[in-house]
C-alpha cells in the first residue's frame, strides 16, 4: 500500500489466524497518533519506556518499528485544514492492527462531532476495555485503594454516544418533534419549540457482542463477577434492554443459571471450575457502590455513556486519569489509547502524568505476547511510585514526594525496570 503522508519503517506486518490469533513478528511495526495539546508530551515517553521495557525484555532480538499515522490537528497541518482523521490512517490501523493514540480534541467545527468517536465507528472498535487497579503509594480518596481492581467493558459504537442529535429550533429538530407528536403520539415534550433532540440507538447485537467480550474475560482472568450496569429503570428499552440481553447471552451461550434462587445468575468458570457471578447494579447506585464497597465489583459490561462517567470516577479512586490506561477493540483490530483529553492548559509544558498512555502501551504489548516487557513496564512504575518520585497530579496529594516532569517520570520509570 502506498501512503500519501505516512512512511512506512522498516519492519514486519502483525497478521491474524483464521482463529483470530496474532503472528507478531520480531520487528512488528506499529502504528501512533501523537494526539494533540498533551500528547506531544507523554507520547514520545511513552515510546522511550517502551523502547527500554522491550530492549531490556529481548537485548535485540525484538524491537518495534514506530510508524506515526495523523488524527487531529496534526492531520490538518498535514492533509488540510478539514482532515481531521484521513482515510490512510483508517486504512494504516486495519492494515497493521494493533495501534496506539494519545487524545484527540474533539474540532469545534466541521463535521465531525468527536474524533475519537468517528474512529471508534469507523474501525467498529466496539470494546472499550478499561483496567483499573491501584499502585502502592497512590494518593487515593477511598479507605483500601487495594481493593479497586475493576475492568471496565463499555460499549463502544451505540448509545446517545453515537451523536445522533439535532440543535434546538433547527428544522430538523422541529421535523423530529412533528414526527413524534403526530406520527408517535408523543405528549411529554416540555418546551417542545425549543428543544434539542438526541437519539439513544442500543441493540440486541451490539449489547450481546459487549457483554460475550466481558464474559470471555472473566473466563479467561480468572475474574470473579460480571456486573451488567444500566439505568433500565427509567430508560427500559435501551437500558432495561441492555441488562436483558446481558443475562440472555449469560443463559444462552454461557451456561449461566440463577444463582441462590435469583435473581443473579452464575456459571462455572470452565478453565477454573470456579463460579463467576453475573450480577446487575442501577447506574447511579453504582456510583457509591464503587467508592464505598470496591471490594464487591470486579469485571462491569455496560452502555457507552455510563462507562464514560464509570471510567473516570474509577480513575480517581486510584489516583486519576492522569494513570488510567484503556483500549478500543474489534474483532481483529486493538487501538490502545490514554483515556484522558488534551488538557490544553498543560500542551507543550513537559508537565502531566504520562502514565495513562505508558500503561496502555503496557497492555498493547500483553495483548502481543510481550508479557516479559509488560512486566518490566508494571516494575517500573511501580518502583518510580514507591520511591515518591512523581509527576504534579500525584505529587499535590502525597507527603513527601518528589514532583518530576513528563520524562522525567518516565526516565524514573525506566532506572526502577533494573
Ligand atoms: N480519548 C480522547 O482523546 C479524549 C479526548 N478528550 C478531549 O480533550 C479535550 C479536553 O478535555 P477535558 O474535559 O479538559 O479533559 P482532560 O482529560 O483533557 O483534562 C481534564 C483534567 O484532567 C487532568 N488530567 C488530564 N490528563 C492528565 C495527565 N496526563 N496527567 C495529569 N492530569 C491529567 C487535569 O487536571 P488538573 O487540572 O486537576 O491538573 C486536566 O485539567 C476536549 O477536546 C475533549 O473532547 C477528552 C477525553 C478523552
Ligand atoms: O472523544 C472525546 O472527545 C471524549 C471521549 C471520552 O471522554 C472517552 O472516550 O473517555
Ligand atoms: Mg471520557
Amino acid at each position: 500500500m502506498d501512503y500519501l503522508k505516512i512512511s512506512v519503517p522498516a519492519g514486519d506486518k502483525i497478521t491474524v489466524n483464521a482463529d483470530k490469533t496474532l503472528n507478531v513478528p520480531a520487528r512488528p511495526i506499529i502504528p501512533y497518533i501523537m494526539g494533540d495539546g498533551i500528547g506531544i508530551d507523554i507520547t514520545p515517553v511513552m515510546i522511550n519506556v517502551v523502547n527500554a521495557a522491550v530492549s531490556k525484555a529481548y537485548q535485540d532480538a525484538r524491537s518495534i518499528a514506530w510508524m506515526e499515522i495523523y488524527a487531529g490537528e496534526k492531520a490538518t497541518s498535514l492533509y488540510g485544514k478539514d482532515t481531521w482523521l484521513p482515510d490512510e490512517t483508517l486504512t494504516a490501523f486495519n492494515d497493521f492492527l494493533i495501534g496506539i493514540k494519545g487524545p484527540l480534541t474533539t474540532p469545534v467545527s466541521g463535521g465531525i462531532r468527536s474524533l475519537n468517536v468517528a474512529l471508534r465507528q469507523a474501525l467498529d472498535l466496539y470494546v472499550c476495555q478499561r483496567p483499573i487497579r491501584w499502585f502502592k503509594g497512590v494518593p487515593s480518596p477511598v479507605r483500601n485503594p487495594e481493593d479497586v481492581d475493576m475492568v471496565v467493558y463499555r460499549e463502544n459504537s451505540e448509545d446517545i454516544y453515537a451523536g445522533i442529535e439535532w440543535e434546538a429550533g433547527s428544522d430538523k429538530a422541529k421535523k423530529i418533534i412533528n414526527f413524534l407528536k403526530k406520527e408517535m403520539g408523543v405528549t411529554r415534550i416540555r418546551f417542545d419549540e425549543n428543544c434539542g433532540i438526541g437519539i439513544k440507538p442500543v441493540s440486541e447485537q451490539g449489547t450481546k457482542r459487549l457483554v460475550r467480550q466481558a464474559l470471555r474475560y472473566c473466563i479467561d482472568h480468572d475474574r470473579r463477577s460480571l456486573t451488567l450496569v444500566h439505568k433500565g429503570n427509567i430508560m427500559k428499552f435501551t437500558e432495561g434492554a441492555f441488562k436483558t440481553w446481558g443475562y440472555e447471552v449469560a443463559q444462552q451461550e454461557f451456561g449461566a443459571t440463577l444463582w441462590q434462587g435469583g435473581p443473579w445468575f452464575s456459571v462455572t468458570n470452565p478453565k477454573t471450575q470456579k463460579e463467576i457471578i453475573i450480577k446487575d447494579v442501577i447506574a447511579d447506585a453504582m456510583l457509591q457502590q464503587v467508592l464505598l464497597r470496591p471490594s464487591e465489583y470486579d469485571v462491569i459490561a455496560t452502555l457507552n455513556l455510563n462507562g464514560d462517567y464509570l471510567s473516570d470516577a474509577l480513575a480517581a479512586e486510584v489516583g486519576g486519569i492522569g494513570i488510567a490506561p484503556g483500549a478500543n477493540l474489534s474483532d481483529t483490530v486493538a487501538i490502545f489509547e490514554a483515556t484522558h483529553g488534551t488538557a490544553p492548559k498543560y500542551a507543550g509544558q513537559n508537565k502531566v502524568n504520562p502514565g495513562s498512555i505508558i500503561l496502555s502501551a503496557e497492555m498493547m504489548l500483553r495483548h502481543m505476547g510481550w508479557t516479559e516487557a509488560a512486566d518490566l513496564i508494571i516494575k517500573g512504575i511501580t518502583g518510580a511510585i514507591a520511591a515518591k518520585t512523581v509527576t504534579y497530579d500525584f505529587e499535590r496529594l502525597m507527603e513527601g514526594a518528589e514532583c518530576l516532569n513528563c520524562s522525567a517520570f518516565g526516565d524514573a520509570i525506566i532506572g526502577h525496570m533494573s
